[in-house]
């Protein structure tokens, strides 16, 4: 099949560029995205058509951008005109010299002594992650996620309005959910043609999220949002987030046991620079269990 073969050369040639179909990892900040559209450092005013390229910018920068903004807003909400970049990055919880090589990027360098103009840098920012339309979203899969994402009030307001939602379950199908009727599995590629469908939230049982991925590239879907746990073959054009809670969690876990690594690493520290040896414990780095994922007697 034609299609197929173009799914499969499309993800090898993205593989042989090493970005890899998914992206299970983004935070990498060396992880260069696409090339982003330039803005200026001024009123930020890139022309159409502009063929002046910004350089690449990384993934981790990426959702920092995302983070300032929603701060950003919060704040011009609240009236504020200006902000330094040790006022954005405490708020934002990013160290000041983070935040200034990301808004870098934006080609926003602040003024000495006055810092950012807040209104500026939300159009600055809402320009390089392609905010300044709307993306419509559809959601496949109207269980327990579904259900949630379809009544969540709060992405129309980000520019994500659900225009679309999908399940194969006859009951669900023509029930309304936050409003919207479920529409059949066998439509999406009509009715995301037709309402212009951006985005498309995968939240199916991992067996059936291939062939859902593969009925919204047929209807013209550019960005996948994949809650099931299973990597997806896409076309070359096509982008691929993955959300996976558990590894998020599992990355706090790290974090606490190191912490507490640590704590017991200085408390024996501590304990043998007293010369006291009530304290029998062996930190558990010594005894290269560092991730601290081992239960403690
Ligand atoms: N990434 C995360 O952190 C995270 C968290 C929770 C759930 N999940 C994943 O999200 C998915 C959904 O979880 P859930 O708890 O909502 O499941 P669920 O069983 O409640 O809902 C799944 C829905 O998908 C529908 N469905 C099944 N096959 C389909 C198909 N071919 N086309 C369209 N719809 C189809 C079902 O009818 C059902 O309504 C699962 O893959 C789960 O593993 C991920």
């Amino acid at each position: 099949m034609v299609a197929e073969r173009g799914r499969r050369n499309g993800a090898q040639a993205a593989h042989k560029r090493g970005r890899g179909v998914t992206r299970d990892a983004p935070d990498a900040d060396n992880a260069p995205t696409a090339e982003m559209p330039a803005v200026d450092a001024g009123n930020g005013a890139a022309g159409e058509g502009d063929a002046v390229r910004a350089k690449a910018i990384p993934e981790a920068a990426v959702a920092r951008l995302a983070v300032y903004l929603r701060v950003l807003s919060g704040m011009a909400d609240q009236g504020a005109t200006t902000v330094s970049s040790e006022e954005l990055s405490a708020v934002a919880g990013v160290n000041s010299a983070k935040l200034r090589k990301d808004l870098s990027y934006l080609g926003s360098y602040g003024t000495r002594g006055v810092g950012y103009e807040v209104t500026v840098l939300v159009g600055q920012i809402e320009r390089t992650l392609g905010l300044t339309r709307k993306h419509k979203v559809a959601v496949v899969g109207i269980g327990n996620l579904g259900h949630a994402l379809a009544n969540y009030g709060g992405f129309p307001g980000r520019g994500f309005p659900v225009e679309a939602l999908f399940d194969v379950d006859p009951d669900l199908v023509g029930v309304p959910v936050g409003g919207l009727p479920v529409s059949h599995l066998d439509d999406i590629p009509a009715v995301c043609t037709e309402r212009q469908i951006s985005i498309g939230v995968i939240a199916t049982p991992p067996t059936a999220a291939q062939s859902v991925c593969d009925r919204l590239v047929a209807g013209g879907v550019q960005c996948i949002l994949n809650f099931a746990p299973v990597v997806l073959q896409v076309p070359e054009h096509v982008e691929v987030r993955k959300v996976d809670l558990a590894v998020e969690l599992q990355i706090l876990s790290f974090h606490v046991a190191r912490r507490a690594d640590i704590a017991e690493a200085a408390a024996s520290a501590q304990a043998a620079a007293n010369g006291s040896s009530s304290d029998s414990r062996v930190p558990m780095t010594k005894l290269g269990l560092g991730n601290g994922l081992v239960e403690r007697s």
